[in-house]
């Protein structure tokens, strides 16, 4: 790796802890019941809330929203739970693919996105936890890859072919890399990414390919995100509240 690229790599992954730790330091208390989101950025607030806990012997009860936040939970010793025991969340923390201006997120990069959206609505407070690379002024900008959509493996043709009518760009489906074939989620699914060529209106995007038949979730989190926590280039967390949120 050259020094350029091992340098922007330890900028992302000090961004990525500093975000998280903001999250961690800030958003959690005793007694919290938290939902713990999934991919690279979750894993340092996990870390953290582990450490708070030894620390401070703080009592939290944590809910996973993927195979991989299950892991975590239980290899850093935290107290595991679900939605059937604790169907009210103090609070959300999970990362993101892309933030606009809005707060509207693109999620599901690492697959998982159904569950997360289930435990983030169930969260009072959904905090979201991101490096610089991901913050932008309309979705599209800075993330390259599309729209993430979950969908019934039978259906995926018909999936593809509603959303290029309607909206134009390519829809692809994620394949494996250690796997011949598809990408499965946690959930038994497939996933379409949808590579869109324009700027739309998200919530209507949201809903009219929600309603497709066979489609389980899309990576639009809509209305949804209370704070989301940069981690700046130059190590510094830049707290952005929503207040615009009206759904809770
Ligand atoms: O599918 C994955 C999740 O939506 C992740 O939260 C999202 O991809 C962000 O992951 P990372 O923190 O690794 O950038």
């Amino acid at each position: 790796m050259s020094t350029t690229n091992s340098s922007l790599t330890n900028g992302v992954e000090n961004a990525k802890r500093v975000a998280a730790f903001t999250a961690a330091n800030n958003f959690v208390q005793n007694g919290y019941v938290i939902g713990v989101g999934s991919g690279s950025t979750i894993e340092y607030a996990v870390e953290r809330i582990a450490e708070r806990v030894e620390a401070e012997n703080l009592k939290v009860t944590c809910v996973p929203t993927s195979f991989q936040a299950r892991e975590l939970i239980l290899k850093y010793k935290l107290s595991l739970s679900d939605l059937d025991r604790h169907s009210k969340l103090d609070v959300a923390i999970d990362g993101a693919d892309e933030v606009d201006e809005q707060f509207t997120l693109i999620k599901g990069g690492g697959g998982c996105l159904t569950q997360e959206k289930i435990v983030a609505a169930a969260a009072k407070k959904f905090v979201v936890i991101a490096d610089f690379r991901k913050k932008s002024t309309n979705l599209g900008e800075n993330w390259k890859k599309g729209i993430p959509i979950e969908v019934v493996p039978m259906a995926i043709l018909q999936i593809q072919n509603k959303i290029k009518e309607k909206y134009g760009g390519i829809c692809t489906i994620r394949l494996a890399k250690s796997k011949a074939g598809p990408v499965i989620t946690d959930n038994g699914m497939m996933i379409v990414d949808w590579q869109f060529d324009k700027s739309h209106n998200w919530s209507e995007v949201h809903q009219f390919i929600k309603l497709i038949p066979g489609v389980v979730e899309t990576g639009i989190f809509f209305n949804m995100a209370d704070i989301v926590i940069y981690g700046t280039e130059n190590g510094q967390s830049d707290i952005k509240a929503n207040t615009t949120v009206l759904t809770k």
